[in-house]
């Protein structure tokens, strides 16, 4: 149980100043909340949003200083804001040292101020736990004093010529403008997908975990890695494949600790040439020849392991409604074509040779041995844990923040808009507890791997199940699309969900279903990018969906980089951001990759803590800290 936070006051003094701070905490505005999705492994873009608060930090800069700044500037100054150490640099390598010492006495002040001003938010105590331990001191003294006060200036100067006089200013420099990007945002919430097809997934997570005050929806890709560490080797297939798919076979190898040397011999058997298979790589790509050979086989080996680990799963779990999904049985005997519901269609790029026509689903001895292999290295991975325990200690399938319900993918509905799900033994699982029944299976298959149960089955079917709401499709076409041309057969059917999202009165049954206030509440969507014309905000502004879109592979479909929403004590918008090209570029061009802001909801006065979850909380605790005082003062 946890604990009661009114415990450690008893006495009447205790008692009245603890409500006095309380009182006071829901009376400051309420913090700035910022809303992320899909990711996919592109660091540094995801990290310039977070340095920048996703635009926050230079909508703050101006209105601190105002008029004060030209926009180059504030421009620079905001870059100090996001890149401390590389722009202290790049001023140490341009000025000359007395120009450099003014320069670091104008930035120490600006930071000074601008630190007070994201600091008025906030209670002292919060600021403290903020600030750098080693510089806790300092910058209390620089934060509560004014310079411009007479008697106080000179001992104001003072601590700013100390810090450069003792060769401290560049590391004070770099601690305030972190706790300026921290207290601009107080809560991230990450609505999932932050594995797959980019190349740094593992960094984005040790920010996070470095940042705090994170919370993350799962997406679909994130419950791939999530169930390779639990040991499902269908999850381990799919993100191989997938990791191969993009050139990204590194991550396994070097950051996990994943030995891929079985697999790459098994792909020697495999054509190096497959141009279904080739790796998808920009142009400014550095892989040699040979390498993109080896990823080549690769990729087609660990597929038609997928496919073939595919069979006895659907086949144990006729509950997963999947038999449709059983393909290699389909194949005509020359592996020229497949017949897949009455239609038969010619394949292209097959390599299928493994594949025994007699008994298609059996992994040959040499495959057997290679996921096996995989499965342990997997559930071995002393650093995929300590990253996937972080998912999974601050993550949920569904998160209700502040009257809005925060979805990856979709509340599986059927045409009519009526709540389906899974029926397992006899119940069937619809909306939210759809929801409860996939995430408490999640833990339970993560905490206590058994390949084979039905909970690390529920793995495998939150990544490609009907109504898996992180999936949100009939069916994942992956068979379709590297060996069949006709588009036709690609389709992959989104829920009705994706249709109906756009109606208010749909979107605010959702909210009520899932407990919320269906006339304030906002159901806030990953998962899906945007594409070009379309807009993101639905259904009378109470749908929004923030793909943002960071996948560099998916910016042709979405015309711009993708959106981040904001939630502060003014209301909520909506951030559009350009695509990012590179942390050098960002830095040399001083290119904030913010385009538009758009007003989703104004609130028509200032909201304050009161009327979060937190003030919620803390209402409760003044009612027991007034009765408690009650009984102490009338001697009960
Ligand atoms: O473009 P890729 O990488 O081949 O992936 C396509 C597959 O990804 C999916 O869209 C799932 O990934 P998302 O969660 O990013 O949408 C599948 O529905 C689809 O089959
Ligand atoms: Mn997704």
């Amino acid at each position: 149980m946890s604990q009661d936070p009114t415990a450690p006051f008893q006495t009447v003094p205790a008692i009245t100043t603890e409500l006095i701070n309380l009182s006071a905490i829901l009376n400051l505005p309420k913090p700035t909340e910022a809303f992320m999705s899909d990711i996919h492994g592109e660091y540094d873009a995801f990290s310039h949003v977070l340095r920048n608060g996703s635009g926050n930090v230079k909508t703050k800069i101006s209105e601190c200083f105002g008029g004060q700044m030209t926009e180059q500037t504030r421009q620079q100054f905001a870059f100090l804001v996001y890149y401390p150490s590389e722009m202290v640099a790049r001023a140490q390598a341009a000025l000359a040292p007395a120009e450099l010492e003014q320069w670091y006495r104008d930035q120490a002040l600006r930071l000074a101020q601008l630190l007070a001003y994201t600091a008025t938010k906030y209670t002292r105590s919060k600021v403290r736990k903020a600030l750098a331990p080693e510089f806790v001191y300092i910058t209390e003294e620089l934060l509560f004093n004014d310079p411009q006060a007479a008697d106080k200036r000179a001992y104001y100067w003072a601590i700013i010529q100390n810090l450069i006089g003792l060769g401290q200013v560049t590391a004070w420099i770099e601690a305030t403008a972190h706790t300026i990007q921290q207290l601009t945002v107080d809560q991230i919430h990450i609505i999932g997908d932050i594995y797959d097809r980019g190349p740094a997934p593992h960094r984005v997570v040790e920010a996070l975990m470095r940042r705090g005050h994170v919370d993350f929806q799962w997406g679909n890709h994130d419950i791939l890695w999530l169930g390779g560490a639990a040991g499902s080797a269908l999850n381990i297939a799919n993100l191989v494949r997938i990791c191969a798919r993009y050139a990204n076979l590194d991550i396994l190898e070097d950051t996990y600790g994943i030995n891929l040397r079985h697999l790459a011999q098994l792909g020697e058997r495999y054509d190096g040439d497959n141009p279904a298979f080739q790796p998808k790589v920009s142009a400014d790509t550095t892989l040699s020849a040979g390498e993109r050979r080896a990823i080549t086989q690769i990729h087609q080996a660990i597929l038609i392991i997928q496919l073939k680990l595919e069979g006895p799963v659907i086949k144990r779990r006729p509950e997963f409604g999947m038999a449709g999904r059983l393909l290699l049985d389909k194949l005509s005997p020359d592996r020229q074509t497949i017949t897949i519901d009455g239609q038969t269609y010619s394949l292209t790029n097959g390599c299928f040779d493994l594949v025994d026509p007699a008994d298609p689903y059996r992994l040959t001895a040499m495959e057997q041995s290679v996921i096996d292999q995989l499965v342990q290295a997997f559930i071995h991975s002393e650093k995929l844990h300590r990253h996937m325990d972080f998912l999974v200690e601050n993550g949920s399938m569904y998160r209700k923040t502040n009257g809005n319900l925060l979805i990856h993918g979709c509340v599986p509905v059927d045409e009519a808009g009526e709540f389906v799900g899974l029926t397992l033994a006899g119940k069937t699982y619809r909306g939210a507890a759809l929801f409860d029944l996939l995430g408490t299976n999640l833990v339970k298959a993560y905490q206590n791997p058994e390949p084979g149960s039905l909970a690390n089955d529920l793995l495998w079917y939150l990544w490609t199940g009907p109504y898996s709401p992180l999936f949100g499709k009939q069916k994942m076409t992956t068979f379709e699309r590297y060996f069949i041309e006709d588009k036709a057969a690609h389709d992959e059917q989104p829920n009705p969900y994706y249709r109906l999202r756009h109606e208010q009165a749909f979107v605010q049954k959702l909210l009520t279903a899932f407990g919320l206030d269906g006339e304030r509440g906002h159901v806030i969507n990953g998962h899906t990018p945007v594409k070009k014309g379309n807009s993101p905000i639905m259904a009378n502004r109470q749908m929004l969906v923030i793909d943002g879109g960071f996948s560099r592979p998916y910016q042709k479909t979405t015309g711009i980089g993708g959106y981040t929403l904001l939630d502060n004590s003014y209301g909520m918008q909506l951030v559009a951001h350009q695509p990012f090209v590179s942390r050098q570029d960002a830095i040399a061009h001083l290119t904030d990759i913010v385009s538009t802001r758009r007003v989703v909801e104004t609130e028509a006065r200032r909201r304050t803590v009161a009327e979060t979850d937190i003030g919620h909380q803390l209402q409760v605790q003044i009612c027991l800290l007034k009765a408690r005082l009650q009984r102490l003062t009338s001697g009960q």
